[in-house]
């Protein structure tokens, strides 16, 4: 659906709106679910047709073309318009598991990141500088004061809803509340974006213990054992993967998530980065602006989304397979295919960074190209 004046997702005065605590919590996430449709039949038809009449044979630019017609059914047209300018918004947010010693990294290393992120320092920044991305990064939930200088730096929001998730393993991570606050954060953000012009979203996420999160989230929409989505995230060991796995089984246990109400099961076994994440593919399918999802963390969020809204899916290309186990369960249950196989497993939006330039080379091949007729190239034999 274009965006119209009366779209309460559109226009600055809906973030600014979103910022105000006066309003009902859960009210921007339904503008959101309501604004979601399917993708586009007519332009998705349409996209097809002019691949198959463009001077290759028909199919022969593989996965492009089908990111390409995707892109088209998103936008409702054909062909869609370039998927450029491009924003990453790195979700970061700390995790009440990390007490049952899920990493082996210190959990200050979330907000020390934050700070790197700020001063171009990290992998994030550089594939973005070559992909020629803007990078957001969004403090959802970090645990520890963030060493940033005042004022507050350009490139940075503030939005915490609360300083890190409880132990899953003892308690829910967040209250029912909190998760739609940190899902309205997501859609806030996703909104300003594209209202400052953004034609592609990219996921990005730090948090530390965030792929113990990732794992129970899977588990729980997908039903897979949590011994198969459970991997070495940030660079555990085997036995400590083991006591990772036990980790996971526990907090399922306690709650029992029913992937029926994906609020609850984010609030029970999901970090505030999840939440957000999830916000933002909404606000970017309701937008429809196509969104690149990046690494396992990504993909556990997207899964919260499809459950709200499965038709939020059609507005998600999967950027990259991680090294994660539990990443390529979560793309089977989503029916993404991912564009790049490197062999990452680094987060912050990455990934997705790396995907860019070939959801814009399929889009770019669709608009640009000759087609047999106006090139004057005789066609295979019907
Ligand atoms: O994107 C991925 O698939 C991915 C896989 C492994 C690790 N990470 C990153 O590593 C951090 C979480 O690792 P861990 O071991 O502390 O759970 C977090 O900041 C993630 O962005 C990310
Ligand atoms: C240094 C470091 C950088 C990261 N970026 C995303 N996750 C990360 C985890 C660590 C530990």
């Amino acid at each position: 659906m274009p965006s119209t004046g009366s779209d309460p997702s559109s226009g600055p005065a809906a973030f600014a709106f979103a910022s105000a605590s006066a309003l009902a919590v859960g009210s921007w996430l339904e503008r959101a679910l309501a604004a979601i449709t399917p993708a586009d039949p007519g332009a998705l038809a349409a996209a097809r047709d002019r691949q198959n009449r463009l001077t290759k044979p028909p199919g022969s630019l593989g996965l492009l073309e089908e990111v390409s017609v995707q892109l088209a059914g998103v936008a409702g047209s054909c062909p869609p318009p370039m998927p450029t300018p491009a924003a990453v918004a790195v979700f970061a947010a700390d995790h009440g598991v990390h007490a049952q010693g899920v990493s082996v990294w210190p959990q200050e290393v979330t907000a020390q990141m934050v700070a790197n992120f700020l001063a171009s320092g990290a992998a994030v920044n550089a594939l973005a500088a070559q992909a020629g991305a803007r990078v957001v990064v969004v403090d959802v939930g970090v645990a520890t004061d963030l060493p940033v200088p005042d004022p507050t730096p350009d490139g940075l929001l503030r939005r915490r809803v609360r300083a890190g998730t409880a132990d899953m393993t003892r308690v829910p991570a967040m209250t029912r509340e909190e998760a739609v606050r940190a899902v309205e954060v997501g859609i806030g953000v996703a909104w300003e974006l594209v209202d400052d012009g953004c034609r592609c979203l990219l996921t990005g996420d730090m948090g530390i213990a965030n792929t113990t999160a990732s794992a129970a989230l899977i588990a729980a929409f997908t039903g897979v054992d949590p011994d198969e989505v459970t991997g070495h995230g940030a660079g555990i060991d085997a036995a400590a993967r083991r006591r990772k796995v036990g980790v996971v089984r526990a907090a399922l246990d306690l709650h029992q998530p029913d992937p029926r109400d994906p609020l609850g099961v984010v609030a029970a076994v999901g970090g505030l980065e999840h939440a957000a994440l999830a916000g933002f593919v909404l606000g970017a399918a309701a937008r429809r602006v196509p969104v690149i999802l990046d690494g396992v963390i990504a993909s556990s969020a997207a899964l919260v989304a499809a459950a709200l809204s499965p038709d939020a899916v059609a507005a998600c290309v999967a950027g990259h397979r991680s090294v994660e186990p539990g990443h390529t369960v979560a793309l089977h249950h989503l029916g993404l295919r991912p564009l790049v196989d490197l062999g990452l497993r680094l987060g912050e939006g990455t990934g997705a960074l790396l995907a860019l330039p070939l959801v814009q080379a399929g889009v770019r091949a669709l608009r640009e190209m000759a087609t047999f007729d106006s090139a004057g190239v005789t066609n295979k034999h019907a």
